[in-house]
């Protein structure tokens, strides 16, 4: 199995069971809830440690007891948390998610040590012998934390590891302006269809294929669509595969983008084909929506092959 470097948010996740979302300024009364670890590198990085890869999540927790859960659930799942400080002033990123009925979500962030880590804190060590560095969206979103992903991808780019991007959902707008100048630095970008005009600065109405065709003019080398109830799909500049999601009981969406990019990355760096790489990170997010919470819904490799096979 290979090593891989994640960047990215370690958040704590209050997540709230509503029976649906109430609409601004409305109420909810909560019916159930689960704290647990979170935040997007953080979820990829269990996934694929399950899956037998060495993960090396590089990010920033507080000195809290939030921050020793998170290290400690870490460390359970085979997380390498070396490259994880622990900063002084800032709180553990705690993250309030309210999840209706029909599994989706709405979350409240308070970015607190996440926000901290800076390019300065990158050691080139956590990247040596890596087969790839997977970034998170989210750690563009405050300047500090955006230098060190800058950090992590020159380092990267100077060792020729490859990059993977994952567009986070929701945030996308206030993404863009960071990530369209690194799209020729990537190998693959993961976003949902409805993010490329936003992301690219387009039209609403433009066709998916002549969007995923300018991504792929600016240099990305393989674009990911992430499917939720449809089929995903994988563009090259040649070649396109798609596979259909699994029909699965959703109970809750969230991580489900973050287990579609662990099987992505897991079918890249095992060498597989393009389309068994979207069959397999549909199938990493099929499991994890079944499921309630983000890094503890994460699959075993196991529960990936078993809906694959259709075995019970
Ligand atoms: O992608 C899901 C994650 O996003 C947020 O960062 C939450 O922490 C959650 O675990």
């Amino acid at each position: 199995m290979a090593v891989v470097a994640l960047l990215g948010d370690i958040n704590i996740d209050l997540v709230l069971d509503i029976p649906a979302y109430p609409g601004e300024g409305g109420e909810a009364i909560a019916t159930g809830q689960t704290v647990a670890i979170g935040g997007s590198a953080t979820n990829t990085a269990i996934a694929l440690a399950r899956a037998g890869h060495e993960c090396r999540l590089i990010g920033r927790v507080g000195q809290d007891a939030w921050g020793r859960q998170a290290l400690s659930e870490l460390q359970k799942a085979g997380v390498s948390t070396r490259w994880i400080g622990q900063d002084p002033a800032e709180p553990t990123q705690l993250n309030m998610v309210a999840v209706s009925a029909t599994g989706e979500r709405t979350m409240f962030a308070y970015r607190g040590a996440n926000a901290q880590l800076s390019a300065d804190m990158i050691d080139e060590a956590a990247l040596t012998g890596a087969a790839l560095l997977h970034l998170s969206g989210y750690a563009f979103l405050q300047p500090r934390q955006a230098g060190a992903a800058l950090r992590a991808i020159d380092i990267a780019e100077q060792r020729g590891i490859p990059i993977t991007l994952d567009v986070p959902g929701g945030v996308v707008a206030a993404l863009a302006e960071a990530l369209r100048p690194l799209l020729s630095k990537l190998d693959t970008i993961l976003l949902a269809d409805g993010d490329l005009p936003q992301l690219l600065g387009r039209p609403r109405d433009e066709t998916l294929e002549s969007l995923v065709a300018d991504l792929l003019e600016q240099g990305v080398k393989r674009v990911a669509i992430k499917g939720h109830g449809t089929d995903s799909l994988l563009r090259q500049a040649n070649t396109g595969d798609s596979a259909p999601w699994f029909p699965v009981e959703v109970v809750d969406t969230v991580g489900a983008g973050d287990a579609f990019a662990a099987g992505h990355i897991h079918g890249r760096i095992t060498g597989l084909r393009g389309v068994y790489c979207c069959r397999l990170a549909n199938a990493f997010g099929a499991v994890a929506v079944t499921r309630k919470g983000a890094g503890q819904a994460m699959p075993s490799l196991d529960e990936v092959l078993n809906l694959m096979t259709g075995a019970r």
